[in-house]
């Protein structure tokens, strides 16, 4: 009976695949153009075989070489073009970002109710609303509020470091999740084991698993979705379910906490009572519909923020390690700079060109999201003579723009420099490229960009970072190796963390935890 009910199975699941396939070839080209060029695609399968699991950036960069600034393929009928220059990026991102900014169709991602996130939501007029309601609380100005409380929770991670400097690795996880959550909840994260970042971390967790091959086969047969949950291979159905609940729980929970705060009388100042004061109606009452858009908005704050800020601080003490010239370099000017008798803040910012230099230089070296975050066509385009059909994923390869020789020579090594101008001042060229494009570009970056740049700002100020010794004193390795995924950390690594010296030891012990 199994056996038969699991080949039923597989053969809906196969005739599925060639409908879908002969479907797609029949309608998808009409203007008879030819595709961008790209790997030749074998029957029905396409690329399937050809797609990278690692390095998936450098590997779509060589095929750039290969084939061009936009390249083509298809796997299992789902057309994709990947933008591996500055010029095509500026041109369909931005020139045409009405027909880009649409987000790809992932049944998965909705089964595990994360349709809540406006980063994954089609662009149209839900998108619309959160996005401007996220962008009233983190615009550049209004983020400049939150410096007090990226600072107060900076100076905690540097107290963490001193304390256990071989958790580093779970001290730099920490600093971003406190910040986001205390900036737009005004709650303080427990040094461990705290319930939000527990249920936050598992659902971000299942939503990464969910865009694994396997896991992913309804995201290529939606039909799958309609499959009863009890059939042989629909465990899938049991695992979203559950993962439903968590996503439920992660965005509920936190705003459960505000509320009781609230209705208890306990002054709170956040995002969530901004927002609730702002989406209310004259009588201070807020409706269902609004309710879910401050549920919306401020759940999306750490899903979207805290990964991505640890990746970025985990490169930048990669960086420290692996280039101590820059690092000293660094170091130089905040002693020259701000002295030893204090830490510097976000007042001292402008006074720091290197200290500036290498913070973005950390953004383009090893790019957070390396192939950003898909994109489809709203609608067929042609674009110098090429198709590009409606619905074809989009990816813009931010590494391979950032590794692009002409714009960065030896894109490979860590050279603050190059973000000087021949005049030896600081240049005006940023790379916004690691936040995305167009219209969708990340609405949190002002935020990420000072916690960020707080971390290395003081983490180099008081801290020397070196690789360890073994028992034979000598070095043991540091690796520039990464893991692969929709967001790139370094590999785990060890390294020696000592206080530069006495004075810096005391000034992180005397720092306030409130900045
Ligand atoms: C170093 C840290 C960060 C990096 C590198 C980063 C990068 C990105 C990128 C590449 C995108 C996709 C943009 C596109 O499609 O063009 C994105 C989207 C987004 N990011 Fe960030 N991000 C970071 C931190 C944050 C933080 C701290 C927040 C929240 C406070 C945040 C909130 C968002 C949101 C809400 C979106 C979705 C935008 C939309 O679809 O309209 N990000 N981010």
């Amino acid at each position: 009976m199994v056996v038969s009910l699991l080949a039923n199975f597989a053969i809906l699941c196969l005739f599925a695949v060639f409908l879908k396939v002969y479907l797609l070839r029949r309608s998808s080209n009409p203007s008879g153009l030819p595709y961008p060029p790209g790997p030749k695609p074998l029957p029905l399968i396409g690329n399937l075989l050809d797609i990278p699991r690692d390095e998936s950036g450098k590997v779509y960069a060589a095929w750039g070489r290969q084939y061009g600034e936009l390249i083509h393929f298809t796997s299992l009928g789902v057309h994709y073009v990947v933008i591996n220059s500055m010029r095509v990026a500026v041109d369909l991102l931005e020139k045409r970002s009405k027909k880009y900014s649409h987000r790809p169709n992932l049944p998965l991602v909705n089964m595990l109710a994360w349709d809540f996130n406006f980063a994954l939501k089609p662009y149209g007029e839900a998108w619309r609303q959160r996005r401007r309601e996220f962008h009233q609380q983190f615009r550049a100005e209004k983020t400049m509020e939150y410096h007090p409380k990226v600072l107060e929770n900076a100076h905690k991670f540097l107290k963490n470091i001193l304390a256990h400097p071989e958790n580093f690795a779970y001290y730099i996880r920490h600093y971003p999740g406190s910040t986001v959550m205390s900036v737009v909840y005004d709650y303080e994260v427990a040094p461990e084991n705290d319930y939000f970042v527990n249920v936050a971390e598992t659902s971000v967790d299942m939503l990464s698993e969910s865009t694994n091959p396997g896991a992913a086969l309804v995201n290529v047969l939606p039909i799958l979705q309609h499959i009863p949950a009890w059939l042989p291979g629909m465990e899938f159905k049991r695992w979203a379910q559950k993962g439903r609940d968590i996503t439920m729980e992660m965005i509920n929970a936190p705003l459960r906490f505000v509320r009781n705060r609230l209705d208890s009388g306990v002054p709170t100042t956040c995002v969530t009572t901004e927002l609730i004061e702002r989406l209310s109606d004259s009588r201070g009452r807020l409706d269902s519909q609004m309710e879910t858009v401050v549920r919306d908005v401020a759940g999306i704050a750490y899903a979207a923020g805290a990964d991505t800020t640890v990746a970025a601080i985990r490169t930048s003490f990669l960086a420290m390690i692996l280039y101590p010239e820059e690092t000293r370099k660094a170091q130089m000017e905040i002693n020259n700079v701000v002295g030893s008798k204090r830490l510097p803040t976000f007042d001292d910012r402008s006074s720091l060109p290197y200290v500036e230099a290498f913070f973005r230089e950390v953004l383009r070296w090893h790019p957070v999201l390396p192939l950003s975050v898909g994109r489809a066509a709203y609608e067929d385009d042609i674009y110098e003579g090429q198709f590009i059909p409606a619905g074809a994923n989009v990816i813009m390869n931010t590494w391979a723009l950032h590794h692009d020789e002409n714009i960065y020579p030896e894109p490979h090594l860590f050279r603050p420099e190059r973000f000087f101008d021949p005049n030896g001042s600081l240049s005006d060229r940023y790379p916004f490229t690691a936040f995305g494009m167009g219209r969708r570009i990340c609405p949190g970056r002002h935020l990420a960009d000072a916690t960020v740049w707080a971390a290395i700002a003081l983490v180099v100020a008081v801290f020397d970072i070196k690789k360890c010794k073994d028992e034979a004193g000598n070095d043991i390795d540091v690796l520039e190796d990464y893991q692969d995924g929709l967001v790139s950390h370094p590999k785990p690594f060890v390294c020696s963390i000592k206080p530069r010296n006495s004075h810096a030891e005391s000034l992180i012990c005397d720092s306030s935890d409130i900045a």
